[in-house]
């Protein structure tokens, strides 16, 4: 089974339950690393422990939640194996994928609805690396 590790402050909360019904109904494992309540929280408590679990907890991809998605984004791309992308459609999610190899997506979730968010996800999690020129690309990434 595809495991999914997924995480949120209290900005990106409202979303994480909705998203983890449809990762387990789509028959995903998933893994809450929290936050678990609207209560107002830091976004790289839960950044950290998602982009740990991809980079070497055998987690397949994660998924992490903020208002901007900006805080969980930078934390994330802190971890030397994590390419963490910031989207707001599909298009852009699924161009993560096939361009950038990224293993973490990052919802603005108080700029996006949740509708384009679970098809932005659907789009990640169905998309392939395109590898080729990219591979190259993303291979310089790190420094
Ligand atoms: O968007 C965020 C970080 O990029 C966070 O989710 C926060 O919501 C944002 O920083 C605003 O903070 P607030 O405590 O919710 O006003």
């Amino acid at each position: 089974m595809r495991k999914i590790a997924i995480g949120s402050d209290h900005a990106g909360f409202p979303y994480k339950e909705p998203i983890v019904t449809w990762l387990t109904t789509n028959g995903y494992e998933v893994k809450d690393f929290g936050t678990y309540s609207a209560d107002s929280a830091d976004y790289a408590d839960f950044a950290h422990p998602v982009a740990s679990a991809v980079e070497s907890e055998g987690f397949e991809k994660g998924i992490l939640l903020c208002g901007s998605g900006q805080g969980v984004c930078i934390t994330a791309n802190k971890h030397q194996g994590i390419r963490a992308s910031l989207a707001w459609e599909k298009e852009i999610a699924a161009l993560s994928r096939q361009h950038n190899d990224a293993n973490i997506i990052c919802f603005p979730v108080r700029f996006i609805g949740l509708k384009e968010a679970l098809e932005s996800l659907e789009a990640f999690l169905n998309t392939e690396f395109e590898g080729g020129r990219h591979q190259r690309r993303v291979e310089k990434i790190s420094c």
